[in-house]
């Protein structure tokens, strides 16, 4: 490699600033001592930009126009061993390769230069970066509860398990770092609605962001990875499945980032999958130890709102994080906004007059009541717009439920797996955007992790979901807001037995081609020997729990189920406290007798029950995954 290199000057001489115009980011260092300096000066370029607290184009060399903004705006004077050294090819600049190592204290070279820089700044000004870049890159003004500790830990280089409510902001814990960092963050997202509502949110912000996923157009991939491959990627993060990860050309352009330092940070959102899905559909989970193996030095944060003990000690033996040296974050589970009911129903009567009549009921007080109709009015709202996500497990139901709907006036349609994907975006677009037509989503699981619309007003569950964790997270799509907003779920006990019966089906089935796989000795292993399986079990089971149970408030049974010891505290104690966390908030604290009289009223007997299971009711197999 050969080129010219010029030095920048300092703020004080007038000058600006020489900038050479060649593709910087392209230089590619190899081990000579030339070329430590190339890593060194690229590195030091980030942390030039940073110290100027400036995005700069990321695209673009660094232009002197760019540059002088940044000194403008700097808020701490920028020292002079930190002028950087823009570069085209090789540096032979020594006296500024000497100074800056005098300044750091460390000689330069391909790990220790990002170690010391990582090291150089110190919290001070990373605290301000972080308020910072809050405002200024995402454009919010303060942080939420625990955030900054979250942001904080990450920068300092820890491993951090982070587990927090439904709309906490997990999002902006991995993704505030990497913005601030030297180097890119791989996210390692598990689906692609997930990544791509991210990727798009953070393209608004104008960061660089990029995903490779099973869509992603050959051109657009090979730019990645060649943006990868040179070392020093512009790409601030990369939104990438567990399954790529165990790609083999995947893992060479990781390592060629790791190698000159540039891979900063690791975050495996929806982290409770390595637990609930690498066990069997999608084994790619369980290999990503590989990660702390290969770049052992390279913090991994991982952010879940589902996860119990179980999960997160199966997440961390997974990922191969020291549990001595792990920051953990847990936070409570509650929703305190959330407005939890279950209502009963059996498989002999239609439960849908009662939903019809619950919606319309909302529509009409919108409407009659002239303070709020003009309030709506103002806000441009329509009466009818009480966006909601009614969750079915069978395809059937979902076109089903949306056509019955739309008969009756209510702006529904469908979404799951078996619509093209021109009908799913229409779809889920034209309702994010409270279209008329478009107010209600029906939906099976396939719509799920990920959508993050502030103004659902409802989620309703027609029919018992098929974990705990799922039922959580779905519930957890409404309110996103902070307003008060219902999450209904009918249950009958038909419902339960078919959702047994299907999770024993499974189960067996799952067994049997392990045992396939392993040679007969396995065959009668007991399956409650797996814990993912007991696991699963268990999480049915407590759902089952939770709708059966008329003595307890439902935000204290969610609490107890993820081991929320913060919110059973508070529940307890009447601290922060039992008003905030329920009140009138889930049908049991508001009139427990009622609840028990509906629970009398609405549910099948259980003779009943067993005289369908015995002639084969509950058989059918069709959930939509
Ligand atoms: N400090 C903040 N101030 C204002 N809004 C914020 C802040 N942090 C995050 N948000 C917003 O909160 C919403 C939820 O954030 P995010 O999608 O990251 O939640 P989450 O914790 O991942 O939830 P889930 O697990 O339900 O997907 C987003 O719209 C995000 O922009």
């Amino acid at each position: 490699m050969s080129g010219t290199a010029s030095a920048l000057r300092p703020a004080n001489d007038a000058s600006p600033p020489a900038v050479c115009a060649a593709d910087w980011r392209k230089a590619r260092p190899v081990n000579t001592p030339e070329n430590w300096v190339i890593v060194w000066c690229c590195s030091q370029t980030s942390i030039f930009l940073r110290q100027g607290r400036v995005a700069l184009p990321s695209d673009q060399p660094p232009n002197s126009e760019a540059l002088h903004v940044a000194i403008d705006i700097a808020v701490d004077p920028i020292p002079a061993s930190l002028w950087l050294v823009a570069i085209t090819g090789s540096i032979h600049n020594v006296e500024t390769r000497a100074a800056a190592e005098t300044h750091l204290n460390t000689p330069i070279g391909k790990k220790t230069s990002s170690a010391a820089v990582s090291a150089m700044p110190g919290p001070t000004r990373r605290l301000v970066d972080i308020d910072f870049t809050l405002r200024r890159v995402f454009g919010k003004t303060t942080f939420r509860p625990s955030q900054r500790e979250i942001i904080t830990a990450a920068l300092e280089g820890h491993d951090v398990f982070v587990q927090a409510a439904t709309s906490f902001g997990k999002s902006l814990c991995f993704q505030l770092p990497a913005v601030i960092d030297l180097g890119i963050t791989i996210v390692i997202s598990p689906l692609l609605a997930l990544m791509n509502n991210q990727v798009a949110a953070l393209r608004d912000a104008d960061i660089t962001v990029e995903t490779i996923n099973s869509t992603t157009p050959y051109s657009i991939k090979s730019r990645v990875l060649a943006d990868l491959e040179c070392g020093h990627p512009r790409t601030r993060l990369l939104y990438v499945t567990p399954e790529y990860c165990e790609s083999d050309a995947f893992r060479r352009h990781l390592r060629t980032v790791y190698d000159h330092g540039q891979l900063s940070r690791i975050a495996i959102d929806e982290a409770h999958c390595i637990s609930e899905w690498g066990h069997d559909f999608r084994k790619a989970f369980t290999a990503l130890g590989w990660l702390k193996t290969t770049f052992p030095d390279v913090p991994i944060m991982c952010l879940t709102a589902t996860a119990t003990a179980r999960v997160r000690s199966d997440i961390i033996s997974t990922l191969r994080l020291d549990p001595a040296t792990l920051k953990s974050f847990l936070m409570t589970t509650a929703r305190p906004n959330l407005h939890y009911s279950v209502r009963f129903k059996s498989d002999t009567k239609d439960h849908y007059p009662d939903f019809l009549a619950w919606l319309r009921g909302i529509h009409s007080r919108r409407s009659s009541n002239p303070v709020r109709a003009a309030e709506l009015s103002a806000l441009d709202q329509r009466p009818t717009n009480v966006s909601g996500i009614i969750y079915t497990l069978y395809r059937r139901d979902c076109e089903a439920l949306a056509a019955r709907l739309v008969v009756d006036g209510i702006g529904a349609k469908p979404f799951h797996a078996g619509l093209s994907a021109a009908e799913k975006d229409d779809h889920l677009a034209s309702w994010v955007a409270n279209t008329p037509g478009y107010d209600v989503i029906v939906a099976t699981t396939a719509f799920g992790m990920g959508i993050d619309k502030d103004n659902v007003r409802f989620v309703v569950h027609w029919q018992i979901p098929k974990s705990f964790e799922g039922y959580y997270q779905e519930a957890g799509r409404a309110g996103r807001d902070g307003k008060a907003s219902a999450c209904i779920l009918y249950y009958g006990r038909e419902d339960r037995d078919r959702a047994q019966s299907m999770l024993q089906r499974e189960l067996l089935r799952k067994m049997h081609a392990r045992a396939r796989a392993a040679g007969a000795a396995d065959a009668d292993a007991d399956p409650m020997l797996d814990p993912a399986v007991a696991g699963r079990v268990k999480s049915i089971q407590s759902l089952i729990e939770y709708c059966e149970d008329t003595r307890r408030c439902r935000h204290r049974a969610i609490c107890r189920y993820f081991g929320d010891e913060v919110g059973l505290a508070e529940r307890e104690t009447g601290k922060a406290g039992a008003v905030a966390l329920c009140d009138v908030a889930c049908d049991w604290c508001r009139d427990a007798a009622d609840l028990v009289r509906r629970k009398d009223r609405g549910l099948a007997s259980e003779e009943w029950c067993s005289t369908q299971r015995e002639q084969g009711a509950y058989d059918e197999y069709d959930y939509d995954c």
